[in-house]
Parts: structure tokens; C-alpha cells; sequence
């Protein structure tokens, strides 16, 4: 049905707008699963690390998982950091039809809300014993989508803006598809046989 790669910094706010919108769109009778990187983390692959080969297998297993879904008709949210461009380029060509969403929140607002403490265990000198070395938008890249669909800017917005944007983005997307649909269908119903 639809594939929506959520991506963002830790703490932008990809799983909050996520599991929101997948609320108002079950409401309105879509099948919506949302996918979140830490989650299936812990419960599917705790072994895989974060490096950026573990990373590429992380989202690319995500991927697969969101073709299934998909395939069924049921609308995708993948929440998750996502941080390379290769890897959410080869997800869009698998999983069409495909959508980015780009969850963005500059740094001194996450250090400010740091909901998990991995930022200040990220800023810690190296020398700590408890330092975060790999830690995205720190001291591990986060490439910034090049064309997203649409970007969120959490840092500067209401979380109930950013929720209306990204559910309305989403319901645009559903309605121009049914209005295709139906101009397929009547446009066979009257092409000559
Ligand atoms: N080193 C490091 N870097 C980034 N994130 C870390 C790290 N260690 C743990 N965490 C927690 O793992 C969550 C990110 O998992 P993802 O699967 O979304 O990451 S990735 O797409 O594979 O980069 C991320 O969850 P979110 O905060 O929901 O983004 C973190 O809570
Ligand atoms: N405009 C906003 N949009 C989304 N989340 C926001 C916003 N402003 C503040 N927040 C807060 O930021 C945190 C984002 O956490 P989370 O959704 O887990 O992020 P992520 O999944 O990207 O790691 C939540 O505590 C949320 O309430």
C-alpha cells in the first residue's frame, strides 16, 4: 500500500509522530504498522551492534519486514534513525510505492531533551568509562535526506503540528491514489473493446 521511511535523530521524534498518526489513520479504517528500529532491535536482533554494517543489515531486514506488510495492503511507518542514504535510496526502489519523511531537530534541542541520557553519555570525554563512542549526530554520521517527501521540523514546531503534517502528507497521498484508481477504472470502462 504505502511505504513511509520515518528518519531522524535519536530523539527527533519519529516514534511519537509514528504511533500518533498510525492512531488517526486506524481511526479512519487503514491498516497501519509502525515498524521502530529500537524495538525490533531488542526483539528481533539484539545482537547486531552499531556499526555501519550493522546499521545497512538493520534497515535492510526492516525493509524486507515492511514489504511484507506492505504487500498485504497495510500502510508502513519504518521509525528509525536510518542514517544512510544508499540504504533508504535502496529501500524506496524495493518498496514502492515509497515516501521519506525527514524528522528534523537540531542538535541543541535533543541535547536539551536527551529522553534516554545517550547524548550526555555521548558528549562524555573520551576517556570516560561510560562513553557513548558511536552514537549518531555525535560521533557516528547522519547523512541528511537529500529529497525527502516532506521534512518536520520537531525543534521548532508543536508535537501536534508535526503530527497534522505528517498525517495530512499521508491522507494527500491515499486520496490522490484512490482518485487514480478511479480514473483507470473509468477510463477502461470506456475504451473501445
Ligand atoms: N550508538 C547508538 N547510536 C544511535 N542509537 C543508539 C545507539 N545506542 C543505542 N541507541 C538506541 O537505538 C535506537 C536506534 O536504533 P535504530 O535501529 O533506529 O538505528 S539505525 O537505524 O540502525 O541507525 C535509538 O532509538 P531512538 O531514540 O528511538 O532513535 C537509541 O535509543
Ligand atoms: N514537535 C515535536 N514532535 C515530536 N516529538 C516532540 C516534539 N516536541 C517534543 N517532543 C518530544 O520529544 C521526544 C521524542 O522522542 P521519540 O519519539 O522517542 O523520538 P525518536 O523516536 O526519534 O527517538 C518525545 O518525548 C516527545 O514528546
Amino acid at each position: 500500500m504505502l511505504f513511509i521511511q520515518v528518519t531522524g535523530l535519536s530523539g527527533a521524534g519519529k516514534t511519537t509522530l509514528s504511533n500518533r498518526v498510525q492512531k488517526r489513520l486506524e481511526q479512519l479504517g487503514y491498516p497501519v504498522e509502525v515498524l521502530d528500529g529500537d524495538e525490533c532491535r531488542r526483539h528481533l536482533w539484539p545482537e547486531l551492534t552499531y556499526s555501519e554494517a550493522d546499521r545497512q543489515e538493520n534497515i535492510r531486514r526492516l525493509g524486507y519486514l515492511g514489504r511484507i506488510f506492505t504487500r498485504r495492503g497495510i500502510i508502513v511507518l519504518l521509525a528509525a534513525i536510518n542514517p544512510y542514504e544508499r540504504i533508504r535510496a535502496e529501500l524506496n526502489q524495493q518498496n514502492q510505492p515509497a515516501k521519506t519523511v525527514f524528522i528534523d531537530c537540531d542538535l541543541q534541542t535533543l541535547i536539551h531533551r536527551d529522553t534516554k541520557g545517550l547524548y550526555t553519555k555521548a558528549l562524555l570525554p573520551d576517556t570516560h568509562p561510560n562513553k557513548l563512542h558511536d552514537f549518531t549526530g555525535i560521533n557516528a554520521p547522519y547523512e541528511t535526506p537529500v529529497s525527502p517527501d516532506l521534512t518536520i521540523h520537531t525543534g521548532q514546531q508543536a508535537e501536534a503540528d508535526c503530527e497534522e503534517q505528517l498525517f495530512q502528507f499521508i491522507l494527500a497521498f491515499l486520496r490522490e491514489s484512490v482518485s487514480k484508481k478511479q480514473s483507470l477504472e473509468k477510463s477502461n470502462l470506456t475504451e473501445p473493446v
